[in-house]
């Protein structure tokens, strides 16, 4: 058994109380946390990490990542979605290699180490490689394998087949960090017939949906043009965004990312189903797809949690800049300054994201998965700090954090990252982007 204490520290539980511990400790077992209080530890542990003073938070959930795409991070900007998607990334994307994927996945992993995220939900392609590079990252991950069927039954089978796959060889895999989810891409991209399946081969293995649903202002146009209605209603018919089971006992997840061309009626009915909803403002803002009515969606009662997105939409995987970027969108579209306060984006970005990869996560309580960061606040951006969480959202920077705790084990401490060889991942993932932005130019000039 390893025990491991942190002590001398701010900590913000995150629990259902939102307990804030000043000169409190955390103790560790193995891969759960046993204790978190104020007051003196006692007995003997393995390990003494003194926080001295630090802050002490469950670690982030950026739950809309497109891992492989880190190594299209600045390939093609200032696009509207659809081109970028049509013109730049799909033709590249048609180039990679599973080696492409796996050292881009290690590279989001360290981004993501490196800057307080410890679990994430992913949907891309070659997800072998992205749960290889999970497995030694140490990090959480939730993994999809996005299908895209095009309205083509025959890809939709074959679609299908390789979701099913990724779900059967990986689900609970490396002591339960890696969970996956059936990934049908997007209203607009598959049919509501081949959604339905996704949803239904998830509830048979009792597994999440992960999808993109109105994401532009075009996908509301296409949708009601061909359909009548937005894509909610759509998928609606089809019962997609239930997610208690027939009996109303078991369910299943539904993430859904974007978001942003929501209705009043559809923000009610995501709060009736127990949807969560990933908020993707920075990829939102750069693809000028619009501001999510995030401040609406929660007064209603939905989850709304918060993600990146891929890196060639964002730049990168940075959740600190997220927290700051979404508060500030919510005060500017609404012109109120009360709209999404500080601490609502902390929660969205701990444990409103952690109910959909493990709901032992996001909160610092006994019995849960010891998954935490330890943020440095000895510096000239955390002086003074009279309030965490403000501290955390308008001021902190990602590189601030200086320790990492997942399922037990310590990822970075001090800044050292202890999971992988730094270097080696920035050099080998280097040298896969400028292989891959070749065969795709070549490619280009091939077809004329
Ligand atoms: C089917 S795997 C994921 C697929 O989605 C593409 N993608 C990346 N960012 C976005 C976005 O913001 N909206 C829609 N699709 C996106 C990615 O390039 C893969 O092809
Ligand atoms: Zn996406």
């Amino acid at each position: 058994m390893s025990r491991i204490l942190i002590k001398n520290a701010h900590i913000l539980t995150m629990d259902d109380n939102r307990t804030e511990i000043q000169n409190g400790y955390v103790v560790i077992e193995n891969d759960l946390i046993t204790k978190v209080s104020d007051g003196n530890p006692s007995g003997f542990f393995d390990k003494t990490i003194d926080a001295e003073g630090n802050i002490v938070m469950p670690g982030l959930s950026n739950t809309h990542t497109h891992l492989g795409m880190t190594l299209l991070r600045g390939y093609a900007d200032d696009m509207v979605l659809s081109d970028w998607l049509q013109k730049e990334i799909w033709p590249a994307e048609a180039e990679l290699t599973a080696e492409d994927v796996y050292w881009g996945s290690m590279l989001g992993c360290l981004e993501m180490i490196r800057s307080g995220t410890t679990a994430f939900c992913d949907m891309y392609f070659f997800m072998d490689e992205t749960a290889k590079a999970v497995e030694k990252a140490g990090i959480r991950g939730c993994l999809s394998y996005g299908m895209i069927e095009l309205f083509d039954e025959e890809r939709g089978n074959s679609e299908l087949i390789k979701g099913e796959r990724l779900v059967k060889e990986w689900q609970g895999k490396a002591n339960g960090r890696i969970t996956t989810m059936y990934g049908p891409h997007a209203p607009n991209t598959c049919s509501k017939e081949f959604i339905a399946r996704a949803k239904k081969a998830a509830e048979r293995d009792g597994v999440g949906v992960h999808i993109h649903v109105l994401e532009t202002e075009d996908e509301l146009n296409t949708m009601k043009k061909n359909y009548g209605v937005c894509s909610v209603h759509h998928l609606d018919s089809v019962n997609f965004w239930n997610t208690k089971g027939d009996d109303l006992t078991a369910g299943v997840d539904v993430l859904a990312a974007h978001c942003v061309w929501m209705s009043d009626g559809d923000i009610k009915l995501f709060a009736e189903k127990g949807v969560t909803v990933s908020h993707n403002p920075i990829s939102n803002m750069k693809l000028s797809s619009g501001a999510a009515p995030i401040q609406k969606m929660l007064d209603a009662g939905v989850n709304v949690a918060l993600g990146t997105d891929g890196c060639a939409s964002n730049n990168n995987l940075n959740m600190f800049e997220e927290m700051k970027t979404a508060a500030l969108l919510q005060k500017l579209v609404t012109t109120d300054p009360e709209a999404l306060p500080a601490k609502a984006v902390v929660e969205m970005a701990t444990r409103n994201g952690a109910k959909v990869i493990d709901k032992k996560t996001g909160a610092l309580k006994a019995g849960n998965k010891a998954d935490l960061i330890v943020v440095d606040t000895k510096k000239a951006n955390a002086t003074p700090i009279f309030d965490a969480y403000s501290h955390l959202v308008y001021s902190a920077a990602g590189s601030d954090v200086k320790t990492m705790i997942v399922d037990g084990k310590i990822l970075m401490e001090d800044y050292l990252v202890l999971s992988m060889n730094e270097n080696e991942v920035i050099e080998k993932s280097k040298a896969c982007a400028i292989g891959l932005a070749k065969r795709a130019k070549d490619k280009k000039e091939a077809n004329g």
